[in-house]
Order: structure tokens, then sequence, then C-alpha cells
């Protein structure tokens, strides 16, 4: 469970702070796979960020009791003058990897970069840089994945490999997600929240959600 509560996030502007949240109170489920829709601009990309804790609110608080993975295709935390081994080392380190060797490994074999594993993460394609991320991500155990661009990521025969693997933690861990490819969120998902006008609301059934959504887009 995640226990969102009196949450409030603005945006400084030059018209004054532009709220995204206001005294927000919802309780996340997280024995669903939850998907995060809404219109342009609700602000999912906002609460995607500060569940993973990259950005904080205002006012208010986020508090689980689950372990959750940064953003996927947020490439926050790879240190660009560190090898992608070096970068695997420390991010297993602050997430409580037991056997940092056997984690670097395994991400070396996921991410598939070959020899350049041991060069600077500053000269990878962004292709590379985006399969290290991936690899780093899916080797550790998380109670829930958080998942935006995920499976677009890399060549396509990494993306197919992504998408095995996602589906895979899909059955044993929580995933919240978001896009605005509902094909995508019905292969992972099976709740929704719907973001409108700063309120959030849980549909158990995702296809209840879609409608909901979609109705609005009509509106
Ligand atoms: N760093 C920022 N500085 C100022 N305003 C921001 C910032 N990030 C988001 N916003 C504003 O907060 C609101 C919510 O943005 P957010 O990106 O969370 O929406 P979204 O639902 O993810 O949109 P989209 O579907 O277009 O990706 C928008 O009005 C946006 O302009």
């Amino acid at each position: 469970m995640i226990k969102i509560s009196n949450l409030t996030k603005s945006y400084p502007s030059r018209l004054g702070p532009q709220y995204v949240f206001k005294n927000l109170n919802f309780t996340f489920p997280t024995e669903n796979n939850v998907a995060i829709l809404g219109k342009n601009g609700t602000g999912k990309s906002t609460l995607f960020r500060m569940l993973a804790k990259s950005e904080y609110p205002d006012r208010g608080s986020i508090i689980s009791n689950k372990t959750m993975s940064w953003p996927v295709a947020l490439q926050t935390g790879i240190h660009p003058h560190m090898s992608g081994r070096e970068n695997a080392r420390f991010i297993g380190r602050i997430n409580n990897v037991r056997s940092l060797t056997q984690y670097e490994n395994a991400v070396q074999e996921f991410a598939e970069i070959g020899k350049q594993f041991d060069l600077p993460v500053r000269n990878y394609s962004s292709g590379m840089r985006a399969k290290l991320v991936f690899a780093c991500c899916m080797n550790i155990d998380f109670d829930i994945y958080l998942i935006d661009e995920a499976t677009s990521v890399g060549d396509p025969g990494f993306r197919k490999k992504a998408k095995v693997t996602l589906k895979e933690k899909a059955k044993t861990s929580g995933v919240v997600m978001v896009s605005h490819e509902l094909d995508q969120i019905r292969e992972y998902c099976t709740s929704a929240v719907l973001i409108q006008k700063g309120k959030l609301k849980f549909y158990e059934d995702l296809e209840e959600g879609i409608s909901a959504y979609t109705e609005e887009g009509k509106k």
C-alpha cells in the first residue's frame, strides 16, 4: 500500500505557483498492477516522480512499506564518468544487493553492451545507456516496478527481452505504469488510477478505467 496524505505539489511560474495537486489524500493499492491514466498535463509524470522520490511534494507525504524501483526511463543515478560496471556496483550497493559481484555479472550479461561495460558511460550511445539502466533495475528484486517507456528500450532484440522480463516481473511484483499506449497498459496492468482535475480515482477493473479516460477525452 502507498498512502498519500495531504499532498500539495506546485511548480513556480511567472503567473505564480501552478498547482498540480492540492491537499490530495489517496491510498494507492499495490496488490494490483496499476496504470496511471489522465490527459496531458494532469500530473501523471509528476505523481510518478514523487512516488519514486526523485521529486518531493511542497507539503504532505507519500508513505509506503514497499520497495520501489526508480522510473526506468528516467536515467537518474547514472554517473557519466563511471563505467557501466562501476555504476552497476554503486546502484547495487545503494539498493542493498547481497552479492555485488553476482549482480554486476548479471547486469553485464543482460545489458549486452560488450567490452564497453568497463568504459565510461559518457561514451555510450543513448540506447546503450538505456539498456544499462534497464538491466540494473531488472536485476534487483523490488516490490514495485515503476515503468514509464521501459519497453521501448534499445534495439528490437533487446526490446523483446525487456518485454518478456517485465511480464515475468509483473506476475510476482507490483507494477505502476505511465503510458499513453493503451495496448501496452493492457499487457501489464489489471487496474487503473485516473487523474482528473487534481484528484485520483481508482478503478479495480482496468477496462472501466480506460473507458472513463477515453470518455473524458471526448468531452
Ligand atoms: N519541472 C516543471 N516545471 C514547471 N512546471 C512543470 C514541471 N513539470 C511539470 N510541470 C507542470 O505540471 C503539470 C503536470 O505535468 P506532468 O508532466 O506531470 O503531466 P502529465 O500528465 O505527465 O502530462 P503528459 O501526458 O503530457 O506527459 C503541467 O501543467 C506541467 O506544465
